[in-house]
């Protein structure tokens, strides 16, 4: 279990994160999603102890992540692939992470194993690795300490399509197992599919938290037409607020009103839902639109 209690991050004038408030349960697989800079990381280095709060609370297992005793056989993290000493072989930066945790020199086969890194692999310096390999070695040296808590920056980036359903099956079986998950990814399939529970940060602060059933069947209708101009139009003169999304229109009424509204005005539909079907991305872009860089009227 994590509980993150109003956990704030103030970097001058700039709140990184905003009084931040979600637990992430055992058994359960939580996505953190949020648009770039909106304070995930953050988040997830205060957890972990690696920066220090301005205020609040964020606890694992009960306790704050400097409180438990040999962290690593607690919460097992991956904040940055990349931060490990380029100069040693991935063995022996698993070697070090086992004899840290006091764990046996067998473990790191066996966590070789898991993560699909070969015994060649395993002595190839880290900077002669992939980001894919990174990102294995990343998670074996999470998984070292057998956790029940794991605490996941972006694991999926730079996996390929097998690497990625490998992930999604070993963090799977973990939380089926009793396990906490927490995960950022910028994937939104991949955190669709996986995830169990969402929460959502847009500029420091919680946008949407829930069970992501809940929160896409919430998520309203889209839908898409030969002219979604003439179709936001129409349905505005009719009351209903109207959000722009990548070539398509998303509301708060069901999709049999909207077909109504576009039968009437004879306008052409190429695509009629409700969001939940259209997925996540329509919900993460309505949710964080006014914290999109980009913006998100397309
Ligand atoms: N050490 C720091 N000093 C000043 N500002 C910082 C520092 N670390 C982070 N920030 C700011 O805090 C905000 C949140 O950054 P953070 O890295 O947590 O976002 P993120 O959601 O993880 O983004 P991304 O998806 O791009 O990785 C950003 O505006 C960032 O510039």
């Amino acid at each position: 279990m994590i509980t993150v209690n109003q956990l704030t991050k103030r970097y001058g004038q700039h709140a990184a994160v905003d009084a931040v408030t979600f637990d992430a349960k055992p058994g359960r697989v939580t996505g953190f999603l949020g648009p770039n800079g909106a304070g995930k990381s953050t988040c997830m280095r205060m957890m972990c102890g690696l920066t220090p709060p301005t205020s609040g609370t964020a606890t694992i297992l009960g306790r704050s992540y400097a409180d438990l005793p040999n962290p690593g056989r607690h919460v097992g993290v991956l904040l940055d692939a990349q931060a490990q000493h380029a100069g040693r072989t991935g063995r022996e930066i698993l070697t070090l992470g086992a004899l840290t945790l006091g764990l046996p020199r067998t473990r790191v086969d066996e966590l070789l194993e898991v993560v699909g890194l070969t015994q060649v692999e395993a002595k190839r310096r880290l900077r002669d690795y992939s980001l894919g390999m990174r990102q294995r070695l990343g998670i074996a040296h999470a998984l070292l300490g057998d956790p029940q808590v794991l605490v996941l920056d972006e694991p999926a980036n730079g996996l390929d399509p097998a690497g990625i359903r490998w992930m999604r099956s070993l963090l799977r079986g973990f939380a089926d197992q009793g396990g906490t998950v927490l995960l950022s990814s910028h994937l939104l399939h991949e955190i669709q599919v996986i995830a169990d529970d969402l929460v959502v940060i847009g500029r420091g602060r919680i946008v949407a938290e829930g069970a992501k059933d809940d929160l896409l069947a919430a998520a309203g209708t889209t839908v898409r037409s030969t002219d979604n101009a003439r179709l936001a139009k129409a349905l505005q003169d009719n009351g209903i607020d109207v959000t722009q999304g990548f070539g398509s229109l998303s509301v708060q009424v069901t999709p049999e009103r909207v077909g109504r509204i576009a039968l009437e005005h004879q306008i052409v539909l190429t695509e009629l839902g409700s969001t939940s079907s259209t997925g996540l991305e329509e919900m993460f872009l309505q949710l964080t639109a006014a914290d999109a860089r980009e913006g998100a009227a397309a």
